[in-house]
C-alpha cells in the first residue's frame, strides 16, 4: 500500500464517490464499475457492517486505486480502517483525537468542517485540505466563495447535495479541489446490481469534469 497525502487524494480525482456498502459482495463490482467510468478514488463509509471488509476487498482488487474510509468518528475506527487498507480517512467533523491517530499511523485525515471557526481550528492543527460538509445545506457555493476570500489557504471537497446540476459551479471555484457525492451511485442501481449504469454515470461525471476543466 502506497502512502498518499491529502493533497494527492484531492488531485487524484475531481470526484470522490461516497460509498455506503450494505452487502460485501457489492463492494468490488461497484468500485470496478466506477473505475471503468474513470473514477479511481473511493470513500467507503463506515456506516455499515460491511464497510471494513469492503475497504479490504476493494484495496486488494483495485491496487492502483486510492481507497479511503469515510464517516470515521473515533480512533478505533481509524485503526480498523487503516488495518483494512484505507489510504486516507474522512470524517463528517473535526476531532483532535482523530488527528492524533492520523499522525500516529501516518495516514491523512480529511475532516469535515462547516463554519469559519471549524476551518480556523483545522488550520491551526496544520490541516488545509478539508471537506465542506454538508455543502448545500450549509450554503454551498456562495459560502465557499465568502470563506475562501478570508481563508484562501484551504482547499475544499464539498460534499452533501453535490450533483450533476451544480457540479460546474463548485468546480469553478479555485478553493475547490475535488467534490464528493453519491449522485453517480444511486441506491436503486446498487440494489439491482446494475453496474453498467453506474459505469455510465461515472463516465458522464468524468466527461462533465473534463469539459469544465479542459
Ligand atoms: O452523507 C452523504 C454524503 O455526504 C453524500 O451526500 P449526497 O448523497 O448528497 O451526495
Ligand atoms: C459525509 C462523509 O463524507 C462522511 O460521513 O465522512
Amino acid at each position: 500500500m502506497s502512502t498518499v497525502t491529502a493533497a494527492q487524494v484531492f488531485s487524484a480525482s475531481p470526484i470522490i464517490p461516497v460509498m455506503v456498502i450494505e452487502h460485501l459482495e457489492d463492494a468490488v463490482p461497484l468500485a470496478k464499475a466506477l473505475s471503468d467510468g474513470g473514477i479511481n478514488v473511493f470513500e467507503i463509509t463506515l456506516r455499515t457492517q460491511a464497510a471494513i471488509g469492503a475497504i479490504e476487498a476493494v484495496s486488494k482488487a483495485l491496487p492502483d486505486s486510492i481507497v479511503g474510509a469515510g464517516t470515521v468518528i473515533n480512533p478505533e475506527q481509524y485503526q480498523q480502517a487503516v488495518n483494512a487498507g484505507a489510504q486516507f480517512v474522512i470524517s463528517p467533523g473535526f476531532s483532535p483525537a482523530l488527528l492524533e491517530y492520523s499522525q500516529k499511523l501516518n495516514v491523512p485525515y480529511i475532516p469535515g468542517v462547516a463554519t469559519a471557526s471549524e476551518m480556523v481550528t483545522a488550520l491551526s492543527y496544520g490541516l488545509d485540505f478539508l471537506k465542506f460538509f454538508p455543502a448545500e445545506a450549509n450554503g454551498g457555493v456562495p459560502v465557499l466563495k465568502a470563506v475562501s476570500a478570508a481563508l484562501p489557504q484551504i482547499t475544499f471537497c464539498p460534499t452533501g447535495g453535490v450533483k450533476e446540476a451544480n457540479l460546474a459551479s463548485y468546480l469553478a471555484l479555485d478553493c475547490v479541489g475535488t467534490v464528493g457525492g453519491t449522485w453517480m451511485i444511486p441506491q436503486s442501481a446498487i440494489d439491482k446490481k446494475d453496474w453498467a449504469s453506474i459505469t455510465e454515470l461515472s463516465r458522464k461525471a468524468c466527461e462533465l469534469v473534463a469539459s469544465l476543466r479542459g
